[in-house]
């Protein structure tokens, strides 16, 4: 769920505005899930330009506080989410740690990097939620640790029903800043999109999960 209106519509403008949303249907895209799929949201680049991740990392700090007060620690997930992550926790004057999909396989062999002691309460930062399966996978390491997973925040959720529901199961509450239905708006009415990558948008948000099969 979309923390407000104004936040979502100013994060799609952003995202549009620094060429993080990628189309490219003759060529899908791979997802991590494994999905084909003609539209990439890359949340990365937004860590090249300083005025939006600044506005990115004080919206987060706001509604971090807001939704769960202050936590003793911030949990980035790996890699999108490190550089984010880190720089909320900052602003917030918070410990940091991350989470890799998996342990590493050599030195330490530690899934989560950085300090973090049982029983500490932590607020996960995600770019973006496709199915929702990354995230969820960092919420179980940091349960197996010991941690006390409070929620989630992402930069852009697709609000896929597969996603809505993986967070139900797991019990984890997730806000995100952008979603993908306030971007489409968006970009149809700016014209950022032509009619005929908005019909082949269209087609593929009926089945994200067959597309281009
Ligand atoms: O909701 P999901 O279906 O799990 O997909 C979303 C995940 O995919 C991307 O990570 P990716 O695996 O591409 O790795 P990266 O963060 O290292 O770039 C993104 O950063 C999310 O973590
Ligand atoms: O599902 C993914 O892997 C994914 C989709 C997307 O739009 N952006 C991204 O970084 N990852």
């Amino acid at each position: 769920m979309i923390f407000n209106t104004d936040t979502a519509k100013k994060t799609a403008e952003l995202l549009l505005q620094i060429n993080a949303i990628k189309l490219n249907p003759k060529n899908p895209f791979t997802w991590a899930s494994g999905w084909k799929s003609p539209i990439y949201c890359d949340n990365r680049i937004t860590l090249s330009f300083p005025q939006i991740r600044n506005y990115i990392r004080e919206e987060f700090a706001k509604h971090i506080e807001n939704e769960y007060g202050k936590p003793d620690v911030i949990a980035g997930v790996a890699t999108g989410a490190i550089g984010i992550g880190m720089l909320v926790a900052d602003v917030m004057g918070l410990p940091f740690v991350y989470v890799r999909p998996e342990p590493k396989k050599h030195g330490r062999q530690n899934q989560i990097e950085g300090h973090l002691q049982e029983g500490q309460s932590v607020v996960v930062v995600e770019d973006l939620i496709s199915t929702g399966k990354s995230s969820l996978m960092a919420v179980e390491a940091l349960k197996e640790a010991g941690a006390n997973v409070k929620g989630m925040v992402a930069i852009f959720t697709y609000g896929f029903d597969v996603s809505v529901e993986n967070f139900n199961n797991a019990g984890v509450k997730l806000n995100t800043l952008g979603n993908y239905d306030t971007l489409l708006e968006l970009a149809v009415s700016k014209q950022y999109i032509t009619e005929e990558e908005h019909d082949t948008l269209k087609e593929w948000r009926k089945t994200p999960d067959t597309w281009g099969q």
